[in-house]
């Protein structure tokens, strides 16, 4: 089944199903974050909701407030965590797996929850839902702790969602089902072999493969020069990818805020934008000065026309597992095909995703035929996945180190424009990019300090106010960090992961280490 097959068979976002319904009531600002009433799930059939409101709508003393209190169940405000007193960090994140884990095999059919066959983890506050990249850094955690059954289990949720959806959307929800995140499959199947053995790789083939197809879907028909769905072909030929969301109105999620941006660029085609918004959201990066082009504008976002050197790295990786998983099932010239797209695209990222003047890879604005001029963590993601040359990875590294260390971690960029992917925001899974990628290309030392800059940062935090959370401020006054569209989330899944791994790669041998002070300890 192609794309477009699978999608009409799909569930239908509450602001399709709703329609100007949904409208009314997101105008209407009743719920201080707009994803609640994405998430509302509908008490009766969605069309007799609809037609409920079209008929009382007008009539006097129509109350909406009320109507929707009487047509749809809100979703619950999560009860705060309390954990016991006197954890040790390590305590805490074990003691949190079984808090953030749901199970929702079964769901209301006019839930914007999509059901998933296993339980799996979430990332904690408002995300309620599972999300593609964050997953693979929770998991790193779940295997650090032991919970190996549920690594199985969110793989085997993917591996479902691929096969009924055709990709793996940013989560699970009906309204996140136009478009996916970064691709990081492959690198859930890695971890999973790393415990399940070598016929990991051939199980998952059929997936990997729908993954793949996802990704290069139009790859052979698109035009030199012109993009399709996820793929860009260059004047030259070569194939890279971009994000790409398969709608264009506002996010579901967002709706308002994207009305507002929209209102800003009065100048600017509506539907372009509002893809750009989403595609955005499909990066993971959303949102960054990296899409943008006034580093202060976000109505500036151009996501589309720019080729991601954190998204091909990732694609490049898929290829090499792919090359790998075919030969483990004995299919070799398939295995070799694969190998030679990876080889292609190890020499279109070292060739269109370096910036040579600076020194790092960066992103390719295709449109315009030119390498973005902007240095931020996504430039690590060649070395994370092995794609980056030896002299081109010692460049970066430098660039990297002068540039974006800071006292708490490494920064996203070095803008400070109050979007939650720059400054002065660490995210958990840029440091994990970071140190592998550092410690591929022979930077122990430096990877290392960054691994323990952004520790000592999470344990302080962690010390003064008993939780983890979804990002860190890395410069200036350190703690939890903040900018973008909603208020800074407790949880939090992909920390807890980076934080257990990073504590269990720098821990001392003989030692124990609880809390990042014990790491400091030598017996
Ligand atoms: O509701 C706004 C956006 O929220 C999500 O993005 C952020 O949280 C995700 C979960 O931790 C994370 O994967 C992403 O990198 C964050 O920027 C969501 O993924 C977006 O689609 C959504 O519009």
């Amino acid at each position: 089944a192609d794309d477009q097959q699978l999608q009409s068979q799909a569930p239908q976002p509450p602001d399709v199903r709703l329609g100007p319904l949904y409208h009314a009531v997101q105008s209407a600002k009743f719920f201080p974050d707009q994803k609640t009433f994405a998430d509302a799930v509908p008490k009766f059939n969605p069309a007799s909701i609809l037609a409920d409101w079209q008929m009382q709508k007008n009539q006097r003393n129509f109350d909406l407030r009320r109507f929707v209190d009487t047509n749809f169940t809100l979703p619950a405000k999560g009860e705060a965590y309390v954990p016991p007193a006197g954890q040790s960090l390590r305590e805490h994140i074990d003691g949190l797996w079984p808090v953030l884990t749901r199970t929702t095999d079964k769901v209301n059919q006019y839930d914007s929850l999509l059901p998933l066959p296993k339980p799996y983890v979430v990332p904690g506050g408002r995300f309620r839902e599972i999300y593609y990249w964050d997953s693979y850094f929770t998991m790193l955690g779940l295997a650090e702790s032991g919970h190996w059954d549920r690594v199985q289990d969110m793989v085997d949720n993917f591996a479902h969602e691929l096969d009924k959806y055709g990709h793996i959307p940013n989560g699970n929800r009906s309204y996140y089902l136009s478009r996916s995140q970064p691709p990081f499959f492959s690198l859930m199947v890695d971890l999973l072999a790393q415990h399940a053995g070598e016929s990991t790789y051939s199980k998952y083939l059929p997936q990997l493969q729908k993954e793949y197809q996802y990704w290069m879907a139009d790859a052979q028909s698109v035009a030199a020069g012109s993009a399709s769905k996820r793929v860009v072909k260059l004047k030259d030929g070569t194939v890279l990818n971009r994000y790409w969301d398969a709608r264009d109105v506002p996010r579901t999620e967002s709706y308002m805020d994207d009305i507002a941006t929209a209102e800003k660029a009065k100048q600017r085609n509506k539907a372009e934008l509002y893809r750009d918004l989403r595609s955005g959201a499909a990066s993971g990066w959303d949102f960054s000065s990296r899409w943008f082009d006034d580093p202060n504008d976000l109505s500036t976002i151009r996501t589309t026309e720019i080729v991601p050197v954190d998204l091909n790295a990732l694609l490049f990786h898929l290829e090499k597992t792919l090359a790998h998983a075919s030969k483990a099932a004995d299919k070799q010239s398939d295995s070799q095909r694969y190998a030679d797209l990876a080889e292609k695209r190890q020499v279109a990222i070292n060739r269109y995703l370096w910036n040579a003047e600076g020194g790092w890879y960066a992103d390719y604005d295709w449109k315009r035929s030119s390498v973005r001029t902007q240095l931020t963590a996504a430039a690590l993601f060649p070395l994370y996945m092995q794609a980056a040359s030896d002299d081109q990875a010692a460049k970066t590294a430098a660039a990297v180190e002068k540039q974006l260390v800071k006292a708490g971690g490494l920064v996203t960029t070095n803008v400070h424009n109050g979007q939650q992917w720059d400054a002065p925001n660490g995210w958990a899974p840029l440091q994990w990019v970071a140190v592998e990628g550092l410690n591929h290309y022979g930077k122990q030392t430096l990877a290392k300090d960054i691994g323990m800059r952004f520790l000592d940062n999470v344990q302080a935090t962690y010390d003064r106010e008993h939780k983890l959370v979804e990002k860190y401020v890395v410069e200036g006054n350190l703690g939890g960090g903040g900018g973008g569209e909603y208020p800074l989330q407790d949880g939090f899944g992909w920390t807890n992961g980076v934080t257990l791994k990073l504590m269990d790669m720098y821990c001392p041998k003989d030692v124990t280490c609880n809390n990042v002070s014990d790491m400091k300890k030598s017996q």
